[in-house]
């Protein structure tokens, strides 16, 4: 169970947490709740958005949820408008949603690149698009996307993902620059391997997997979904990381400085 923060870092402020239903999403949705901060959650299944908001109230802050596909343009950007109408503010939008799957690249159906490529990276821009208009308007806010190391190293099996969230990286980092000056914050957050509803299933379905994947992160564990949310938790802070701005921080364990071939202790002199 999250804490309540003693920093209350996000009291009368609210943030959008797309696929705040599961995994990462709802640890970040409930740590901003544990900091004081409204939140709606945003995804396509009722029930696991609805358990979120349940268990963000307990810190008695105000929790909505919104059944929504963020490959819907115009359902998404209605969406956020009620969010803003209603709250009169958005403070922060965390975007989180994905879709994944491996899947060699010449066996890929244009249908599965488009599934992924809609959701991570269209999708990304819609609900950013949306939040943005209201957060230029009132001063400002804080944008959060979620990405994975090959976004920029790349990696087998992930050619729609790593595209998509490379797209988002340079979308980060290009929206950073284009809004910067009228108090927006754009950075990304990298998790490493993390034991989610998702992502066991699609990519390490097996102890093989698993083993290999647990391999190629020097701390040799997965990351929680908690340690991820404390991280995003500072990079949405307005004080703290007032000065962030197009930045990508890695919570991996040093996945992303690549496989260890040779450790000290088997290291060829
Ligand atoms: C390798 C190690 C890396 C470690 C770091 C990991 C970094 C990143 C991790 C994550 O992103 S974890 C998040 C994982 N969570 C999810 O994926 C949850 C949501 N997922 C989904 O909704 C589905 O998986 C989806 C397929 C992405 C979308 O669902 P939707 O219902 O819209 O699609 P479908 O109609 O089922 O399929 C669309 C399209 O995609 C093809 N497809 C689906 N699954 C596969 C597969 N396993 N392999 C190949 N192709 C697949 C499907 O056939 C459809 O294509 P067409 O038939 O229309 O051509
Ligand atoms: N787990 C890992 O190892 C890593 C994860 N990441 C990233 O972290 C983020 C969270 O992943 P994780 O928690 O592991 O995965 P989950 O599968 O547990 O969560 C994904 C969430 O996105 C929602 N979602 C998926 N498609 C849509 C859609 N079309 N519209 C709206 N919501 C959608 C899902 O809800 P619903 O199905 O109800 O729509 C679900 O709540 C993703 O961006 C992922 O790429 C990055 C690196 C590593």
């Amino acid at each position: 169970m999250t804490e309540k923060s003693p920093l209350a870092e996000f009291d009368g402020r609210l943030a959008i947490v797309t696929g705040g239903g599961s995994g990462i999403g709802r640890a970040i949705a409930l740590r901003y709740a544990a900091g004081g901060g409204d939140i709606v959650v945003i995804g396509r299944r009722p029930e696991p958005l609805e358990e979120t908001a349940r268990m963000a109230e307990r810190f008695g802050v105000r929790a909505s949820v919104i059944p929504c596909d963020v490959r819907d343009a115009d359902a998404l950007t209605e969406a956020i408008d009620g969010v803003a109408a209603e709250h009169g503010r958005i403070d922060a939008l965390v975007n989180n949603a994905a879709g994944n799957f491996v899947c060699p690249a010449e066996n890929l159906s244009p249908g599965g690149w488009r599934a992924v490529v809609d959701i991570v990276l269209n999708g990304t821009f819609y609900a950013t698009r949306a939040a943005a208009r209201h957060m230029l308007a009132s001063g400002g806010g804080a944008i959060l996307n979620v990405i994975a190391s090959y976004a920029w190293h790349g990696h087998p099996g992930t050619v729609h993902s790593a595209a998509a969230k490379g797209g988002v990286l340079a979308m980060t980092r290009t929206l950073a620059s284009e809004w910067g000056g009228r108090g927006i914050r754009v950075n990304c957050i990298s998790p490493g391997p993390t034991e989610t509803e998702g992502a066991g299933a699609a990519l390490w379905p097996t102890d093989e997997d698993r083993r290999r994947v647990l391999a190629s992160v020097p701390a040799n564990r997965f990351t929680t979904p908690k340690e991820v949310a404390e991280s995003a938790a500072f990079l949405l802070d307005p004080q703290r990381a007032a000065y962030i701005n197009g930045a990508v921080l890695s919570v991996d364990g040093g996945q992303w400085l690549g496989k260890v071939i040779y450790s000290d202790s088997s290291a060829r002199s």
